[in-house]
């Protein structure tokens, strides 16, 4: 069974005078558990709403996502509400961390929200998290008190202090030095290595390379896919899939 399954997905929205933009355009899409799939295309093609769809924020003109053998497109803003918190896990740049909680609140706060695990369960995941994106040292700090990488770290922590079934992110990296996105990306290439479905947009070919399957959207419909299969980390192999995927996207005028 697919753990995400998005049939016909199609968004329209309105732009004010009668007018009508298309965004999605008849999207199919499906995950197997254990995937890791980048979403790539030009600025306005619909990357951020095919996240926002796949994930119940935005209500869908039509279509409809099975998540984990379940349509959720008929739920309720509450139950979408409880299903994100308890099985999906975000890296978006408008999810900011609250600035009034340091870092381990930040992380463990949707834990005590989901009411899914006990106090001491929550604490040691969440140490787990902070050892495996190196940021154990940071714990107390205020969030204006650590780097944007530091940051996006925790964000990781957060995103996946619920063991969510999938990890979606947008932009991961967008906001990081080349150094700091190498490093966010060997940590979401270590996560998924112990089984997490991951669903990136990007724009950066050096980090779809790491992905096993590329999207690429054009004018909100998947225009075409390309296969790079499991990347083995810390191979000299990334460099040839990220030659591989760039001439692919200037193939296609990216
Ligand atoms: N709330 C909204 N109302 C109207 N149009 C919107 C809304 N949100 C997005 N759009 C439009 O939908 C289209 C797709 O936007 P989206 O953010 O999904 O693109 P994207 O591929 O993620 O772009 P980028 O790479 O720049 O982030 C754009 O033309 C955008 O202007």
């Amino acid at each position: 069974m697919p753990v995400l399954e998005a049939k016909g997905l199609h968004k329209v929205y309105s732009t004010g005078e009668g007018n009508e933009q298309a965004v999605l355009l008849d999207i199919d899409l499906q995950m197997r558990q254990g995937e890791f799939v980048a979403v790539m295309g030009p600025s306005g093609s619909g990357k951020s709403t095919l996240l926002y769809a796949v994930s119940g924020m935005d209500k869908l003109t039509a279509g409809s996502v099975i998540f984990n053998g379940l349509d959720i497109t008929g739920l309720s803003e509450d139950e979408l509400a409880g299903l994100r918190l308890r099985e999906m896990g975000f890296i978006f740049q408008q999810m900011h961390l609250l600035k009034n909680l340091n870092i381990i609140d930040n992380i463990i706060l949707s834990a005590y929200r989901a009411k899914i695990s006990n106090r001491r369960t929550i604490n040691k995941r969440a140490a787990e998290l902070m050892e495996r994106t190196g940021i154990t040292a940071l714990a107390d700090r205020d969030i204006t008190q650590v780097s944007g990488g530091q940051l996006q770290r925790a964000a990781i922590c957060r995103a996946l202090i619920n063991e969510p079934a999938i990890l979606l992110g947008d932009e991961p990296t967008g906001a990081l030095n080349s150094k700091a996105a190498g490093e966010i990306m060997d940590i979401l290439e270590d996560i998924h290595h112990t089984g997490t479905t991951i669903l990136l947009a990007t724009h950066d070919a050096k980090v779809a390379a790491r992905a096993e399957r590329v999207l690429y959207m054009r004018d909100g419909q998947i225009a075409a896919e390309q296969h790079l299969g499991p990347y083995r980390s810390g191979t000299s192999d990334l460099k040839k899939r990220e030659e591989m995927l760039s001439s692919w996207l200037s193939g296609m005028g990216f």
